[in-house]
């Protein structure tokens, strides 16, 4: 209730500084973790997210992604989003991992809500989205880069992106592991899911998790020559068949969105399951020191 009242607030105040600074033609609104920015060729804005240090998917920067893309949707004059990231080096470290461990069946059941929300919202978005990955992309980083309908990655072996579940004795769901399927294909998707495969930029392009790799300083140019392109499509057209490739896949979710909150609440309280996730906490401060 508190977080629907929130968002309540949250989008109403959002749409009264998106109509001032529309008016004084600065095109640019922000909460505190997602900033948009509407300049650059018409039509389309610029997301970056904001969450320092590693753009990790909390439940409030869920909350203002998901905000920020339907205020996108509710503007007709925007048709392609570019999706990146502040934070040097992190396109997002994926989901929270402090809302999944130490916490409640209550905040679990109400996270898992949220994360299916943002995905359903990004993967079915009318919008044309293209990713400029310029940074770290593992797990629920990925997911939000398989959502854009093209992916221009930076070239640097240091960045790496994929759905790494595994490695944290967690498993990817059901609607993250079709989305792979879909996009590199069954075989790959099954030996990438259960190795928990993060592949540096070349492999990613060679297996298709990435469409295009280029120099870490070109990203964003890139990721706007990628939308020039897509912009000369008619919507019309573009918008039926991303539909007709995308319908099946969200649907799938859509019919069981209640039982995947209850599997994710009862798999993540599992004393088993919060073990592991200690140890992966535990190996990322270690990592550190
Ligand atoms: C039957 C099945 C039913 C249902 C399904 C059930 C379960 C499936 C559920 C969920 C799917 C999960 C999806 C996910 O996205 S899980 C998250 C996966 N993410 C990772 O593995 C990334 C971990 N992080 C890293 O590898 C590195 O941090 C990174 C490469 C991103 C950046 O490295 P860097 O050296 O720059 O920073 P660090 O010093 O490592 O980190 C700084 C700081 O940030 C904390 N941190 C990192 N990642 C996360 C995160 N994902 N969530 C929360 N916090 C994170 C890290 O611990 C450091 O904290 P501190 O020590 O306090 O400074």
């Amino acid at each position: 209730m508190a977080l629907a009242a929130a968002r309540r607030l949250l989008l109403h105040a959002g749409s009264r500084l998106g109509r001032r600074e529309a008016v004084d033609g600065a095109r640019r609104f922000a909460n505190k973790r997602v900033l948009v920015e509407t300049e650059g060729p018409a039509g389309v804005a610029v997301m970056k997210l904001r969450n320092p240090p590693v753009n990790s998917l909390s439940l409030e920067c869920l909350t203002e992604f998901t905000i920020s893309l339907e205020k996108l949707e509710n503007d007709k004059s925007i048709r392609g989003v570019i999706l990146t990231s502040e934070c040097p080096g992190i396109f997002s470290a994926g989901l929270d991992l402090l809302e999944m461990y130490g916490r409640n069946p209550a905040h679990y059941a109400e996270y898992w809500k949220n994360v299916q929300e943002l995905w359903l919202r990004l993967y079915t978005s009318n919008m044309i989205l293209v990713s400029a990955i310029n940074g770290a992309s593992p797990a629920g980083g990925c997911l939000l880069a398989l959502c854009c309908d093209y992916r221009v990655m930076a070239d640097n072996p240091k960045y790496t992106i994929g759905l790494n579940e595994s490695l944290l004795g967690i498993v990817a769901p059901f609607w993250f592991k079709d989305m792979y399927v879909n996009t590199i294909g069954h075989r790959e998707a099954e030996r990438a899911l259960q190795l928990g495969t993060l592949f540096p930029p070349a492999e990613a392009l060679k297996v298709g998790v990435v469409d295009e790799l280029v120099p870490e300083d070109k990203v964003h140019s890139k990721a706007r020559s990628v939308m020039a392109k897509w912009l000369a499509i008619p919507d019309h057209s573009r918008q039926l068949t991303k539909n007709m490739m995308r319908k099946a896949t969200a649907d799938n979710l859509i019919k069981q969105r209640e039982a995947d909150i209850q599997n994710f609440t009862s798999f993540i309280s599992k004393d088993s399951i919060q073990k592991s996730l200690h140890m992966y906490l535990e190996k990322l401060k270690q990592k550190k020191g």
